[in-house]
């Protein structure tokens, strides 16, 4: 399976800056597959721009109902309408934003399945519960009160994976710092562990994405590491240069 390079552009990004941005992506075939999160407002301009590129488009975030009366949340069927094909769920930042619990997360992870999106779903430790020895026990938490069970057996016209899960140290987002390499190996061999016994074969295979300051620079290492299906990539996604570096870092199949 070649390995997924997805953008997470936050809240960040102009509807005037889609052409310029659409436009360098168009030509690329790097090594990987690209997925682009932009906020919501950008998903359908953004996949007009790209003109039948083979770039995937997703959310940030969805409601956990489908429809109805949740002033300000969005659907996972509209975000689909709009041409999402995947949503990024329990990043940290909706977790301490938003209170979002795990348990948030495994709804809007069945809503998501049900409206036909790939969920994203993010796990990562703090610092300090890095500090204490404690990453791998919230991370398996985390993946035990986010998943559901759904994942197991579910399949997506279309698309290879039912669901992917995004390793992402909180300490590592947009600081500059990463894990080392052996604790990136590490931390990605127990959610494989944690995976199998969730989720039986469909966890044998669901990529495993790392993210927490990606760039050019460190990517071919990172992306070389035993499990890592690619990565999940902020502030270095916004620049179509860089995110296509990143991109061809990666491995092909
Ligand atoms: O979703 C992406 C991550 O939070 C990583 O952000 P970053 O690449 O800016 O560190």
């Amino acid at each position: 399976m070649p390995q997924l390079i997805a953008g997470n552009w936050k809240m960040n990004g102009t509807l005037a800056g889609i052409a310029a941005y659409a436009a360098a992506l168009r030509p690329a075939s790097p090594g990987a597959e690209l997925l682009v999160c932009p906020p919501a407002p950008l998903i359908a301009p953004l996949r007009a721009a790209l003109d039948g590129a083979p770039v995937a488009l997703g959310a940030q975030d969805c409601a956990v109902k489908r429809s109805g009366a949740h002033t300000g949340d969005l659907s996972a069927d509209l975000l689909a309408e709009l041409g999402a094909t995947h949503v990024i769920l329990g990043h940290s930042e909706r977790r301490a934003d938003h209170a979002e619990s795990s348990a948030t997360v495994r709804e809007k992870a069945r809503t998501a399945i049900a409206a036909g999106l790939v969920p994203i779903i993010c796990v990562g430790e703090t610092e300090a519960e890095r500090d204490s020895g404690e990453a791998e026990t919230v991370v398996r938490a985390q993946l035990a009160g986010s998943l559901p069970e759904e994942l197991a057996g579910q399949t997506v016209p279309g698309v290879v994976a039912p669901g992917i899960i995004a390793y992402e140290p909180v300490w590592a987002i947009g600081t500059g710092r990463t894990p080392t390499e052996e604790d990136v190996a590490a931390m990605h061999a127990s959610i494989r562990a944690a995976l199998r016994r969730q989720l039986g074969a469909a966890g044998a295979t669901m990529p495993i994405l790392y993210g927490g300051s990606v760039k050019p620079s460190n990517a071919a290492s990172l992306l070389a590491l035993p499990e890592v299906g690619g990565a999940l990539v902020g502030g270095a996604s916004l620049k179509a240069e860089d995110f296509l570096a990143i991109a061809s870092a990666a491995a092909r199949d």
